[in-house]
């Protein structure tokens, strides 16, 4: 596979999302991702409702982002309600084979999983660099956190997973849309994912994680060989 230090990745994107694109008929409502990825696959979607090739999309956005960039291109954007999606297209930093991801570098993983649970698909869109043998090969992974305690919280993490640290860009530590804070953990690749991912959800503070496990049907995933398809 080509070493995707020495690709540009964003064609790839581009290519990835719009097979995934693709997908939508109109009147779908439709998840709408977050992310340098998910970027290219609204723009197409408001590419195609501005020319007329679909009409009676909502979009129901992941970040506050996202929904202001659905909205610049002319998506039709609602708040997520109880009803089901008929799809949800996002990235994600790591694709395991059977379809296990890590979400949430781009800060949105509460707002994605509360999204995409409610989707009939879940479609992710990547380049080739986002695939791993196993989950946690390449990517910490974004642990949302209560701001209130949170280096108690911190604390109790760094029981389960040592290796990680706050994620602080500046001065100051990254806020979420939902007002929280983002502890990024270094896993020990091999383990047990579904039993970490209990155990995190139920570490007083933690309020979500960036595992998505069983979630996604398929990825497009692209490479400078082509567009990948990749199944559960
Ligand atoms: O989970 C996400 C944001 O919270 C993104 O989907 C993930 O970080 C991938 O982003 P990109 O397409 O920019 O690599």
């Amino acid at each position: 596979m080509p070493d995707p230090r020495t690709v540009d990745l964003e064609p790839l994107k581009k290519e990835a999302a719009l097979r995934a694109v693709a997908l939508i008929e109109s009147g779908m409502r439709v998840g709408l991702g977050t992310g340098s990825t998910a970027k290219y696959a609204i723009e197409e979607i408001g590419r195609r409702v501005q020319n007329g090739e679909l009409t009676g999309i909502v979009g129901v956005a992941t970040s506050e982002a996202s929904d202001l960039l659905a909205r610049e291109v002319g998506i039709t954007v609602e708040p997520l309600d109880p009803r089901p999606l008929d799809i949800a297209i996002d990235g994600a930093d790591e694709i395991a084979p059977n379809l296990d991801l890590i979400k949430g570098l781009g800060g949105a993983l509460l707002r994605e999983k509360l999204t995409e649970v409610q989707a009939r698909r879940l479609i992710i869109i990547a380049d080739h660099s986002k695939i791993v043998g196993q989950i946690g090969e390449k990517s910490p992974l974004p642990i949302e956190i209560a701001r209130f305690g949170f280096l108690s919280t911190v604390e109790r993490l760094r029981q389960i997973v040592p290796g990680g640290r706050l994620r602080q860009p500046g001065a100051q530590p990254y806020v979420t849309d939902n007002g929280n804070y983002i502890y990024d953990a270094q896993l020990a690749v091999g383990g047990d994912i579904a039993a970490l991912e209990r155990q995190l959800k139920g570490t007083l503070g933690v309020v979500e994680t960036g595992l998505f496990l069983g979630m996604a049907e398929r990825a497009f995933v692209a490479s400078p060989d082509g567009v990948r398809e990749l199944s559960r």
